[in-house]
């Protein structure tokens, strides 16, 4: 129960209904996106292009917590470099040949696919902690050409976008709509803002394997509790038993990224060279501010037979 005897608000206007998250839909084509604003300030922006979350504030809507390149194309042009890009239904470069993924881009098609807004749910029940849920349709019928070519099974996924006070939550649910099952990767290319890479460390993988893909894909173990991000890091760790990895910055936790039914998890900074040489990275030594925590199902591939469904997904705490 909610004591709602301490909130003036509500207690200056009782026939009034509690004011309610307000949901927004802005821009035309491919820049079209949807704003979600909580009563107490906290809100997000998703792209319908690729259903991208391309910005989270909480603390009252005080504090952005992804890192959005400032050369980002947000109309539909091409993936976002920051956000929350969706990986599906090929992590990376897909295998060179044999796979039915084989000719799709890197990191798969619904990144660059135009999303269709679902619709949204609120719970308004109480200021402190009213919710809203944005829900982003993409089904075989709204992909490219090019990508029902490259890929064609009959797929249908629904991504939601959950935003809490302190927390944001994104999951998938990926149905086989088809006569014939498929295979496939998915993976949340979560770009943390924070202020200083070198005072950041990843927490909450000790012992875990990883393939090292800046060290010729080797096989590691992770032998630190506390990872600090030094130079590049492109990190695939695999099977992780602990549902949580923290983002720590100068010794305070300031995210803790839960995973549900993803088992892996990437952690990406390009450092100095390799940001320089994306088009889209900026600025130049925007590497400083950012660090990628990926949740995903990246170590073989998912199965789902006709009729099958799959869903996970992560919820981030911004611990600020
Ligand atoms: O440049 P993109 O296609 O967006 O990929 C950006 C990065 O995504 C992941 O983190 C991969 O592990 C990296 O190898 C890749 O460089």
């Amino acid at each position: 129960m909610v004591d709602r005897a301490n909130r003036p608000s509500a207690l200056n206007a009782p026939s009034a209904a509690a004011p309610g998250p307000q949901v927004d839909i802005t821009g035309s084509g491919a820049g079209s996106k949807v704003t979600a604003t909580l009563p107490s300030g906290e809100s997000i922006e998703v792209l319908l292009y690729g259903a991208t979350v391309i910005s989270w504030k909480s603390n009252g809507g005080k504090t952005e917590n992804l890192w959005l390149s400032e050369k980002a194309a947000v109309d539909g042009s091409k993936a976002v470099r920051g956000g929350i890009p969706v990986v599906f239904p090929v992590f990376g470069p897909p295998p060179k040949s044999g796979h039915p993924t084989s000719s799709l881009p890197q990191h798969g098609f619904a990144r660059s696919s135009r999303w269709e807004f679902l619709g949204k749910s609120t719970s308004e029940d109480a200021l402190d902690s009213s919710s809203v849920k944005l829900d982003f349709g993409l089904y075989t019928s709204g992909i490219s050409e090019d990508a029902k070519k490259a890929w064609p099974l009959d797929f249908g996924l629904v991504y939601s976008v959950t935003l809490s006070k302190d927390s944001l939550q994104t999951v998938i649910n990926v149905r086989n709509e088809g006569e014939q099952s498929f295979e496939f990767q998915f993976l949340l290319h979560t770009y943390f803002k924070i202020k200083d890479i070198t005072k950041t460390s990843v927490k909450g993988l000790l012992g875990v394997e990883y393939i090292d893909k800046v060290l010729n894909a080797s096989s590691h173990q992770e032998s630190n509790s506390a990872i600090a991000i030094t130079g590049e890091v492109d990190r695939v760790y695999k099977s992780i038993p602990q549902d949580t990895t923290t983002i720590v910055e100068a010794d305070s936790p300031r995210f803790d990224v839960v995973r549900d039914n993803l088992s892996d998890t990437v952690v990406w900074n390009p450092w100095i060279e390799k940001a320089k040489g994306m088009g889209d990275f900026s600025p130049d030594d925007g590497y400083k501010n950012m660090i990628c925590v990926e949740v995903g199902a990246v170590n073989g591939w998912q199965k789902l037979e006709k009729g099958e469904v799959f869903e996970g997904g992560q919820t981030i705490k911004s611990l600020l």
